[in-house]
């Protein structure tokens, strides 16, 4: 039986985005095939994969950091009433054959960030909600930008938004953010989005210009709706 590396399982809401508040289930599977300055998640294999039983209580069980998709399945269908199961990382494309698998209790929501295009299309059919990021220069190591940027408009027109799925596009947004590379980016891909999602970096030495952010926005606004939410459930203290 195939086992992939998962952090935590937890209900909690969506703190980021388009659907912020709704209750979902999480599957934090681990590694990454980035490395972005601003990541507030550890990369590195834990000691366990850390399920919480109840939501909001704080206990947690510790489970085999290993699990298979039976595993997944029967803790997420402890939790009632979920909109979605947000399937996050690390990257959850990396184990795109694994997920094609799965047997979710609700719909599936992936939180991805765009750069493994042959990955995207195993799940293309699989998936309900797309939170695609895009990572502009600067904020990851290595790969040549012109391939990594041609590599995520491929994963956007795989996952594009269409009758069956909703894929909006989130970009973090720090002082180093080009506002030129960002209007770039969405003009290439404005079909395939129903929105564009600014998200100010929490808790980073290169906050967001408040002044910078709203300029963005109002520039944004003439090719496709765009929305400022910053990330709220490190406000509250929520998972
Ligand atoms: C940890 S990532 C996991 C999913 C996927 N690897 C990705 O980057 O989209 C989940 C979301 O958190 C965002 N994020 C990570 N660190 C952040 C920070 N310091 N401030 C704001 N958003 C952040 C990412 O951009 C992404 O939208
Ligand atoms: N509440 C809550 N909302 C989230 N939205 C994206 C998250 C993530 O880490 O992928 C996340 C998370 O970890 N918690
Ligand atoms: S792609 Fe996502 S998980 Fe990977 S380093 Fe960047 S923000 Fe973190
Ligand atoms: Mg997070």
């Amino acid at each position: 039986m195939e086992r992939k590396p998962v952090s935590e399982i937890f209900c909690a809401v969506q703190g980021e985005g388009p659907y912020v508040g709704a209750r979902q289930a999480f599957v934090r599977f681990v590694g990454c095939n980035l490395n972005c300055s601003y990541c507030d998640t550890p990369l590195d294999e834990p000691d366990y994969c850390l399920f919480e039983k109840v939501p909001g209580s704080g206990e947690f069980e510790k489970l085999s950091p290993l699990l298979c998709a039976s595993d997944i399945e029967e803790r997420t269908r402890a939790f009632d009433n979920l909109h979605s199961v947000s399937l996050t990382g690390g990257e959850p494309l990396l184990y795109a054959e694994f997920i094609r698998g799965l047997d979710l209790p609700a719909p599936v929501y992936l939180e991805t960030n765009m750069t493994l295009p042959e990955k995207a299309a195993i799940v293309k059919d699989s998936v309900d909600y797309v939170a695609g990021d895009v990572k502009l220069p600067g904020e990851f190591e290595g790969s040549n930008f012109v391939e990594h940027i041609e590599r995520t408009y491929q994963c956007f027109r795989t996952l594009r938004s269409n009758q069956h799925r909703d894929c909006f596009c989130k970009i973090v947004v720090t002082s180093s953010t080009n506002m030129a590379d960002v209007m770039d980016v969405v003009e290439q891909i404005s079909d395939y989005i129903s929105c564009v999602i600014l998200q100010p970096v929490t808790q980073h030495t290169r906050a967001t210009d408040i002044q910078t952010i709203l300029s963005l926005q109002e520039n944004l606004l003439e090719i496709k709706n765009t929305l400022i939410i910053p990330q709220t459930h490190k406000m509250w203290g929520c998972l």
